[in-house]
């Protein structure tokens, strides 16, 4: 089996005149998309913070970069096949925490577990999933947990303890969203969903939040209730001194998402950290901030050998995901691209997604010369 097995498949199909219902052309999921889910939910996925200027600078970055081909080096058995962290994956791709998937598809992150499942890709749970971690773990394969870290304690203690139990091998702690950036598609509409009950499924279904809020989530508590979830979502007195706190607390490995500066990525490895996200949240935080593309080498060098380090933010086709490799990703998140595909086609359409990505990826990969992940390196780019 290999990833670009897709490919045959679709031409194939094509002589019972069979053709994909969806886009092979990553480019045209979003204008799709934004026809087909409009208004509110499009724009909460695909918008990004004040005048959008890092979500365009994430992509202008990877434009920058030109990979250059090698000829003639047997490029008959390609594997891309990687672990990160202790889990196994066919490639290096994994799915970004994405909470409130339930405004693009009824099925949200029901649908988009069993895809990754059938496909061995790894998927991070949002905090701010709106199914809960135990109804996804049910149906999900690989798993990683991402934490929300919240004010109580005692809530991110039970937190921990679920994930946990519920077979989430890593922890990602998610640094840059302790409250939500400037994001004018969003206020233009004035839309929150949490506000309208989505994505707080986790915390509804938690003991230590219920006891808060005077037991079951009811009419009559409901407002009570998202009202607590707004005063306790982010915690802003965090400090890399509270990470020792985590660390105690759980006993896999710990990733912080959100690091896009070196110093920051040496005080992970010095707070005995496993890995960071290098991210910049897709652009959806600090507009004005640097393409996370351009803080990646930096970061490789200065702490790739002490731990694992991923990446996310602007990954679109194949070729960005070789070009994030070979500028020292371990492995790479991809976040907007999959909850086109679930609001296009539910299951079907993240897994339609992800293995028009992965086949991309693995032709690019050997058309340039290359068989494994070790051989993307710097010298592949131009
Ligand atoms: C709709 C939406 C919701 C998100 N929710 C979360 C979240 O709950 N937790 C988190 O750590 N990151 C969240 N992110 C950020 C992603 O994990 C990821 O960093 C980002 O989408 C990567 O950029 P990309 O969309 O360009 O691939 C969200 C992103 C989007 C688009
Ligand atoms: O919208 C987001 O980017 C995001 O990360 C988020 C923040 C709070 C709750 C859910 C998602």
């Amino acid at each position: 089996m290999s990833l670009a097995d897709f490919q045959n498949e679709i031409y194939l199909n094509g002589l019972s005149d069979i053709r994909p219902v969806l886009p092979t052309d990553s480019s045209r999921l979003e204008a799709l998309a934004q026809e087909k889910l409009g208004g509110q939910a499009f724009g909460y996925v695909a918008g990004a913070a004040g005048t959008e200027a890092t979500a365009r600078a994430n992509r202008a970055a990877f434009d920058r970069w030109r990979i250059v081909p090698r000829m003639l080096r047997d490029t008959s058995k390609p594997d891309l096949s990687t672990t990160v962290l202790g889990t196994p994956m066919p490639a290096p791709v994994m799915l970004a925490p994405v909470g409130v998937l339930s405004i693009v598809h009824p099925e949200g992150e029901i649908a988009v577990a069993k895809a990754a499942k059938e496909l061995g890709v790894p998927m991070i749970l949002s905090t701010a999933a709106s199914r809960t971690m135990e109804q996804v773990a049910e149906v999900a394969g690989p798993r990683w947990y991402q934490l929300y870290w919240p004010k109580d304690r005692e809530l991110a203690e039970s937190f921990l303890s679920r994930a946990a139990a519920s077979g989430y091998d890593a922890l990602v702690v998610t640094l840059d969203t302790f409250k939500l950036a400037w994001r004018p598609r969003d206020l233009d509409t004035a839309y929150l969903p949490f506000l309208r009950g989505i994505g707080v499924q986790n915390y509804f279904a938690d003991p230590v939040f219920l006891r808060a809020v005077g037991g079951e989530i009811t009419e009559e508590n409901r407002i009570t209730a998202i009202l607590h979830w707004v005063a306790n979502f982010g915690n802003p007195t965090l400090t890399w001194d509270d990470l020792a706190w985590l660390r105690e607390r759980w006993a896999g490995p710990i990733v912080l998402k959100g690091v896009q500066h070196v110093d920051d990525a040496r005080k992970a490895v010095d707070a005995g950290m496993d890995g960071i996200v290098v991210s910049n949240h897709g652009g959806r935080q600090v507009d004005g901030a640097v393409a996370s593309l351009d803080c990646l080498p930096g970061i490789a060098d200065a702490v790739g050998d002490r731990v694992s380090v991923l990446f996310d933010s602007g990954i679109r086709t194949g070729a960005d995901v070789a070009k994030a490799v070979a500028l020292g990703a371990d492995a790479v998140l991809i976040g907007r691209q999959y909850a086109y595909g679930l609001g296009l086609g539910g299951e079907a359409g993240v897994k339609h997604v992800l293995r028009c990505l992965l086949a991309e990826l693995e032709l690019t990969v050997s058309l340039s010369g290359l068989n494994r992940v070790e051989d993307l390196t710097r010298d592949v780019l131009a």
